[in-house]
């Protein structure tokens, strides 16, 4: 189900295939379905369509020069802006010959246009060939001034395999301060790419093909990478039975709302009882209010009586960084039921290395849902090296708290213990504004609450709190402007509607 490969992983399989075929099948079938597609892209008939093809020095290159030629056979107008072996010292492969004998042998023009002439001329598509998954370094120079071009042009940009420029395992822009083609589609080949999904690549990447290149299945390896899906966690959607009470659904007990800090307790409360949590108690650092006037069934309370088992503790919205914030948070630590740390829960932890091993070796489930900066203070890096390789941020704080993590942000990056990883693939540019994660945080707590199991209920927080956002897009609120509080009946919505469509 949606597996995801590391480039190690491709060019295992790529190389297992290619012993069992003729020299370059594997790039002639990448260049015709390329070529196929791209044809569905061209706007009207083929013949008036110009097309701008970059063919880059490796074999990425070769894949454009297939498409070059097919698209040229097909009648397109087409311009190859090639970037040769001599680029590279001179080692191109034979199948990227051959490619490029056969682009030559068709109507395909073979031309150097000035990166800033580019503009000059109505293109109608632009076919990245540039770099795929052997880019090793930023690209500079005439291919930088390129990249930047044709990024400034109106038509559509078809990726090859990878945008070129962009980690394909990581979906950080190679750099420092590096660039990449900003595709509007991305046909990747012989299998998914994380990177593609996560950090700058759902911005870079656009719509995203698989073409498997009709390699044999059993040349696949098992991989611990997947996107998210309703099917990892659909067997936990369940209708209602009439004969429940509110203690079917367990307790939360958010602990958080330091002085100045009373909304994030609050939005993580909310949200945890619009999904369905039994009782819903907000422990507060600071003097809570009488009761929430907007959610009278919330039970507000102070943190430091708080003494409440058999609850799942959802530490950290607001909760500060006072004497208090601190006692609250090793005492949600040292509880023996599942527990979800957020935002400065998080932070506080990150300056407590024997709180740090307090929580690796409990007994009941852990989640954490940092955002890039959050993790880093855990992980004693800065935020730039968790975005460089989200996965592996994820998967190295996962291990070492022995607790499932969260790592938000674009394509948000979960990860076990085991190293597991699921990239989830919901959400917008809504979900960029405040309190968006307290809510997360809730509703995460929520489904804990109700007896979800600590990864499936990770799995379907994410998914649900990026569909609710989708959702609201697709209304016409958003993403500009869309606030914390009207995602969390989005998201109730959201759940009602999965759990009638799968639930049991
Ligand atoms: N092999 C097959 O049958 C198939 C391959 N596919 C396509 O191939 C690419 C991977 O090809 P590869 O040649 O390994 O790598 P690239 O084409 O991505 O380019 C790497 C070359 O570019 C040089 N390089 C790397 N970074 C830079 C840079 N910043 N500036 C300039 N040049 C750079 C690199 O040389 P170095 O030794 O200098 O690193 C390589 O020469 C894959 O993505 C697919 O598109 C298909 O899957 C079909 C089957
Ligand atoms: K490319």
């Amino acid at each position: 189900m949606n597996p995801l490969y590391s480039v190690a992983e491709i060019r295992s399989i790529e190389h297992a295939a290619a012993q069992r075929l003729p020299a370059g099948a594997l790039m002639q079938r990448a260049g015709q379905a390329a070529a196929n597609a791209a044809l569905d892209m061209l706007p009207f008939s083929t013949s008036r369509a110009k097309v701008l093809v970059l063919a880059g020095p490796g074999n990425n290159g070769g894949d454009a020069l297939e498409v070059a030629a097919h698209l040229a056979f097909a009648g397109a107008q087409v311009s190859v802006q090639q970037f040769g072996c001599e680029e590279a010292g001179g080692h191109c492969s034979p199948e990227r010959e051959a490619a490029l004998q056969r682009a030559r042998g068709s109507k395909a023009k073979f031309e150097r246009i000035a990166p800033q002439s580019l503009a000059e001329q109505d293109w109608n598509l632009v076919i990245d060939g540039l770099f795929g998954i052997g880019l090793t370094r930023p690209i500079e120079g005439e291919k930088r001034a390129l990249v930047e071009a044709v990024n400034a042009l109106p038509c559509n940009r078809f990726a090859l395999d990878v945008p070129s420029g962009l980690d394909a395992d990581t979906g950080a822009i190679v750099g420092p301060d590096g660039v990449a083609i900003q595709a509007t589609h991305t046909i990747t080949y012989i299998g998914d790419k994380t990177g593609l999904y996560t950090c700058a690549g759902r911005d870079y990447a656009g719509d995203v093909q698989l073409a498997r290149l009709d390699i044999d299945p059993a040349l696949y390896p098992s991989t611990h990478c997947h996107l998210n899906d309703v099917k990892f966690f659909a067997r936990h959607l369940k209708k209602r039975r009439h004969n429940t009470h509110k203690g079917s659904y367990g307790n939360v007990a958010v602990v958080g709302g330091a002085p100045g800090m009373g909304g994030a307790i609050t939005l993580a409360a909310r949200a945890a009882l619009l999904t369905g949590a039994g009782r819903v108690y907000a422990y507060h650092i600071d003097v809570p209010p009488a009761y929430d006037s907007t959610q009278p069934e919330l039970m507000l309370r102070r943190a430091q009586d708080f003494a409440i088992e058999g609850a799942v503790i959802v530490a950290g919205p607001g909760l500060g960084a006072l004497d208090d914030s601190r006692a609250a948070l090793a005492k949600s630590v040292h509880s023996s039921g599942p527990l979800l740390l957020d935002a400065d829960a998080l932070n506080l932890l990150s300056q407590d290395s024997a709180l740090q091993a307090t929580v690796a070796e409990r007994s009941a489930p852990t989640v954490m849902t940092p955002h890039p900066l959050e993790a880093a203070r855990l992980l004693g890096i800065t935020s730039d090296a968790v975005q460089r390789n989200r996965p592996g941020a994820a998967r190295d704080l996962a291990a070492r708290l022995n607790a499932i993590v969260v790592l938000k942000g674009s394509g948000t990056v979960l990860a076990k213990p085991d190293g597991h990883t699921v990239v989830n693939t919901t959400g917008n540019p809504a979900l960029a504004t405040a309190g968006t994660g307290d809510v997360l945080a809730g509703l995460c707590g929520s489904l804990l609450a109700q007896g979800w199991p600590a990864w499936e209920a990770a799995l379907s927080a994410v998914w649900l709190h990026g569909m609710a956002a989708d959702v609201l897009v697709t209304e016409g609120l958003g993403p500009i402007g869309v606030t914390a509080s009207e995602l969390i009946p989005a998201i109730r919505t959201a759940l009602n509607r999965m759990v009638q469509m799968h639930g049991r």
